[in-house]
């Protein structure tokens, strides 16, 4: 993977069962063998990466985010994330499936085997590696935020709160 900072991939989901019994059309189609997808007819628009209908959770997850759970393990920040419209395929390509089922899981449950995996070998090879996981998951819907993690979140409202130095963070505020 290039040194840059900063990667951008598109994912163009299949249509839906529901969406072909409706008659609805593809507009958008990726050029073989490039990173590159045509809006309509004459629309070129390039990313550093360009999935199709048929490319599977695997190869997204190997291309775009593998790469960055080594550099994690070497002490390096990552971040990905995923945008786009309603219904365009965000939550199934971080969540979707479960590996070892006939649906491939999603770049979680990738992240999370070979995160551990790495830290396993690097154990088994001696080096001393003192390493803490620590697993957060919100949402963040029509304003008001969720901790998917816990069973009783319905009775916690959580907010979002600046320090001093600008940066946010989250707290609970029990309802009582
Ligand atoms: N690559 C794909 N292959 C097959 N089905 C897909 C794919 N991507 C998404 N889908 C299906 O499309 C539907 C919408 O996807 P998903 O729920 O992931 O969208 P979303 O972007 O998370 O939507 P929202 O923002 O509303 O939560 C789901 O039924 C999902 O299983």
């Amino acid at each position: 993977m290039a040194d840059v900072c900063v990667r951008v991939a598109l994912r163009v989901r299949p249509l839906l069962p529901k969406e072909v019994l409706h008659n609805h059309q593809v507009c958008v189609r990726v050029v073989p063998g490039s990173a590159q997808v045509m809006l309509g007819l004459d629309r070129l628009f390039s990313f550093d990466h360009a999935f199709g209908p048929t490319d599977n959770q695997d190869e997204v997850y190997e291309s775009c985010v593998q790469p960055l759970v080594g550099s994690l393990v070497r002490g390096c920040n990552a971040t990905v994330f995923c945008y786009g419209q309603t219904g365009s395929g965000k939550t199934y390509t971080l969540g979707g499936g479960n590996r070892g089922t006939l649906v491939a899981g999603g770049i979680i449950d990738c992240v999370a085997d070979d995160l551990f995996s790495l830290l396993g070998e690097k154990r088994k090879s001696g080096d001393v590696v003192e390493a803490t996981v620590r697993v957060s998951y919100m949402e963040l819907y029509t304003e008001v935020l969720r901790d998917l993690l816990d069973l009783h979140a319905i009775h916690k409202e959580l907010h979002i709160r600046e320090d001093e130095r600008g940066n946010t963070g989250n707290s609970v505020c029990t309802l009582d």
